[in-house]
């Protein structure tokens, strides 16, 4: 793939372009910018941009203990490559935000942000037909690996689509920032959440974001305009302990039964609703799942105390007062001793408008349309790091641009068809331009 190399000019170069290997990688790079986006013009030679990300996937930034220090070198020689800006953020000990900049003509205006976490979530490695940290690419194009797409295929497309532009001589008057943010998979605690509240988070003066969506299996993109809020909560019954033999009354677990009745009635009715109404999206509805159950030492000692945990998704145009309360009643009329405590609770759903008030939504959706893609706008069923982008203040949208492509994110056989990602760097290189020339808003005049 790699042209012979030749000898650097050292003096004249970024450090990353000093070597001669560097040098014909960018070289290969403008050769790529001639050719079309969706195949290399010898069918046996990979796209580069596919190669990249092959790259990018085989970086271990898995959960609990993903390899930050790998993905950020990584992306510093992006930076370098591309002539780009590179900030980085350590917003803990250990995590660390990644900025790369590409500056507009116009810095009176705010910026366009797109972002992408840079963490996966764990493998089933024996559920899996090759090695998942591989990118093992099969005779049809399908490329395999966790982070294929969750959401690494976004990482890169991103990069190329700044890469081809760049060097097909373009400028925007918005500047446009990425940010490779850790930490998002296990609730991005010590990731966006924190970085939305320092400084250099408000220097980037960002107007509007795009972050992740889901595949969809049909022909059209799902695009994520709000999403459902996370409340993690843990019901602990307490009760008389005794002899496994007796029928001793106020137990624990007759307490717990209860509550647990109420709460998967409540998931019934809402399952119900969302079955019943074809134009109700899953995003619309409330779920909840029962997802632990403790308690309990010996078969024959009844416990004084059990708990269950429940995963909540409340929709965003639930009154989340009144829903709290619903969930003290259910387990006030448990009886004596039942309490329950949040490990994870949202509390700011906000709703990016998808009309045309909204010119960033104006300006996304005549792309979509020049393109002939169809879009169906949903809100999204999971928590993303665009809920703390929306909290303060930045329209985002979730978008992955990966139509007739299955759902498996967090999956066994994670895959994305190399045609489907490289189109999304063709869709990418249409929207950035169109985004980052978003005329002044009111606000900004
Ligand atoms: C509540 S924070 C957890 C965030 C996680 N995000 C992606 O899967 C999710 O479970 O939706
Ligand atoms: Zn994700
Ligand atoms: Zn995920």
């Amino acid at each position: 793939m790699l042209q012979q190399p030749r000898k650097a000019k050292s003096a004249s170069l970024p450090k990353c372009l000093a070597s001669p290997l560097r040098a014909s990688v960018s070289s290969s790079v403008k050769r790529l910018a001639t050719q079309s986006a969706m195949t290399s013009k010898n069918p046996k030679e990979e796209h580069p941009s596919v190669t990249l990300f092959r790259q990018y996937l085989r970086i271990r930034t898995v959960q609990p203990k993903p390899d930050y220090g790998a993905a950020v070198a990584f992306l510093e020689e992006r930076a370098c490559q591309l002539g780009l800006s590179c900030q980085k953020v350590e917003v803990a000990p250990g995590y660390v935000v990644t900025v790369l900049t590409w500056p507009g003509t116009n810095p009176t205006l705010s910026s366009i942000l797109l972002n992408s976490h840079t963490d996966v979530v764990p493998v089933f490695k024996e559920y899996w037909s090759h090695d998942p940290f591989e990118a093992f690419k099969d005779s049809e194009g399908y490329i395999y690996a966790r982070g294929a797409q969750d959401m690494k295929c976004i990482s890169i497309q991103y990069l190329e689509a700044v890469r081809r532009l760049k060097v097909e001589g373009h400028q925007f008057p918005r500047t446009i920032h990425m940010t490779f943010v850790p930490d998002e998979e296990v609730g991005g605690h010590q990731g966006m959440e924190l970085f939305v509240q320092r400084p250099e988070f408000q220097a980037l003066r960002a107007g509007f974001a795009l972050d992740e969506g889901l595949a969809n299996p049909t022909d059209a993109f799902t695009v994520f305009y709000s999403e459902r809020s996370p409340w993690w909560v843990r019901v602990t019954s307490t009760g008389r302990p005794g002899h496994g033999s007796r029928f001793i009354e106020d137990t624990a677990a007759e307490k717990l039964h209860k509550v647990v009745s109420s709460i998967l009635a409540f998931r019934e009715k809402e399952w119900q609703r969302l079955q019943s109404n074809p134009h109700l999206k899953e995003g619309a509805v409330t779920s909840v799942n029962l997802t632990k159950l403790e308690g309990g030492v010996a078969y024959n000692v009844v416990p004084a105390t059990m708990s269950a945990s429940f995963d909540f998704r409340v929709a965003p145009d639930v009154g989340l007062k009144a829903f709290e309360e619903q969930l003290q009643s259910w387990c006030q009329a448990a009886g004596e001793g039942v309490t329950f405590e949040f490990v994870q609770k949202w509390t700011q759903p906000q709703v990016t408008p998808t009309d045309d008030s909204n010119p960033w939504w104006a300006a996304f959706s005549r792309v979509c349309k020049d393109m002939n893609l169809t879009v169906e706008p949903e809100i999204h069923t999971a928590a993303t790091d665009s809920r703390y982008l929306r909290a303060v203040g930045v329209p985002a949208l979730g978008f992955s641009p990966m139509n007739r492509t299955p759902v498996l994110l967090h999956d066994h056989d994670e895959r994305l068809h190399e045609a489907v990602f490289l189109r999304g760097v063709d869709i990418y290189t249409r929207l950035l331009p169109a985004l980052a020339s978003v005329p002044a808003l009111p606000s900004e005049s």
